[in-house]
């Protein structure tokens, strides 16, 4: 008997923006931060989100479905993990990211096809300009952008701590550091280690303000820099996370033979990002990603790890490996030769 093929999923997939943006709205609106304080019923709660009586209930009661909330005997409250990650008052915060794909992302998504078309990217301003220097001239998009960073890379920083052989280096700098996630967790989890951040200026006091209030001031520093005109501080470990993506081929191997020159022998250098898997064929997210370059950015696009081990060894290094940290994330590991 042939089994009959069923749209479902297909349609699913097709209609998942809807699900997408529920979710982005009510990150938005604040349904979480209102919900941390205590169950609240549907009259209270859209009162005080400042809805239109027309769909709140439908609204809430969809969050329910896709179980972002929970409702008992008409009252709505967080899902549990919904309450940890979703509420901005928490340390565990990573609704940044969310922030940035409703006020950014979204929009800019909706032109993919005439991105695929002509190649262009569709952010905002698609004219040639650095798309960081656009962001960091609007001070609170560049708060938003740097605090959206750390919900991206907040679990692969676990895994880098975890994973990383710390005990066999001293000093460690994350070059594109934004507001410090990295450095942070990983100087938490290893108190012999000492180091800091390299980034553009304008990050430095973000980077301060997130440095000090996790108490690591004495050994987290800041070091102001443009990765394309200065040379990389010198140091035992340089970790670059959601950096190679953001620009071209010329660029990505330029920045892996600057992180070469500025290591000692037996230095390491950590790369990671959404790697794309070898076979292209797995890691959608990772290949998504690679269309976010697309949209966002003038030459950016996403690599396997193959092909960032190909530059590492380009570029000098004489041992190179790749290890999954977590999800969709991988980091390439590089070491140059002990002398
Ligand atoms: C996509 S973010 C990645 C942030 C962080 N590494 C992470 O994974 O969460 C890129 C970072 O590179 C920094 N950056 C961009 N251009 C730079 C440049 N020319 N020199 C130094 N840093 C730069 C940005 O300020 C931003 O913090």
């Amino acid at each position: 008997m042939t089994v009959r093929p069923s749209p479902e999923k297909l349609l699913a997939l097709g209609m998942s923006f809807w699900n997408a943006k529920a979710l982005l709205s009510a990150v938005e609106l604040g349904v979480f931060d209102a919900l941390a304080e205590g169950p609240a019923d549907l009259e209270s709660l859209r009162t005080r989100l400042g809805l239109h009586e027309r769909s709140a209930r439908d609204f809430f009661d969809a969050l329910v479905a896709l179980k972002l909330l929970e409702r008992q005997d008409g009252d709505y409250r967080n899902a549990p993990d919904a309450d940890f990650f979703l509420v901005r008052a928490r340390p565990s915060y990573v609704g940044g990211l969310l922030e940035m794909a409703n006020a950014r992302l979204y929009e800019s998504w909706g032109h993919l096809t005439e991105a695929l078309r002509t190649g262009r990217r569709q952010s905002e301003n698609k004219d040639d300009s650095d798309f960081f220097a656009a962001l960091y001239a609007d001070p609170a998009r560049l708060r938003g952008f740097l605090a959206a960073m750390s919900g991206v890379s907040a679990g692969a920083a676990n895994a880098i701590a975890g994973k990383f052989p710390w005990k066999n280096y001293k000093s460690f700098v994350d070059v594109g550091v934004a507001q410090g996630m990295v450095p942070v967790t990983i100087a938490r989890a290893h108190p012999h280690l000492s180091g800091g951040g390299f980034d553009l200026p304008p990050v430095g006091p973000i980077f301060e303000e997130f440095v000090t209030a996790n108490g690591l001031s004495e050994r987290l520093q800041f070091h102001a820099g443009d990765f394309f005109k200065d040379a990389l501080p010198q140091t035992d470990v340089i970790i670059m996370g959601h950096i190679l993506h953001d620009w071209d081929l010329e660029q990505k191997r330029l920045l892996v033979k600057k992180a070469y020159d500025a290591l000692p022998a037996g230095g390491a250098l950590i790369v990671y990002e959404a790697l794309i898997d070898d076979d292209r064929r797995q890691n959608a997210f990772g290949l998504l990603m690679s269309l976010n370059m697309l949209i966002e950015t003038l030459g950016g696009f996403d690599y396997t790890g193959a092909d960032c081990q190909g530059w590492m060894t380009e570029a000098g290094f004489s041992e190179t490996r790749v290890e999954h940290l977590v999800g969709p994330d991988s980091m390439v590991v590089g070491i140059k030769q002990a002398e």
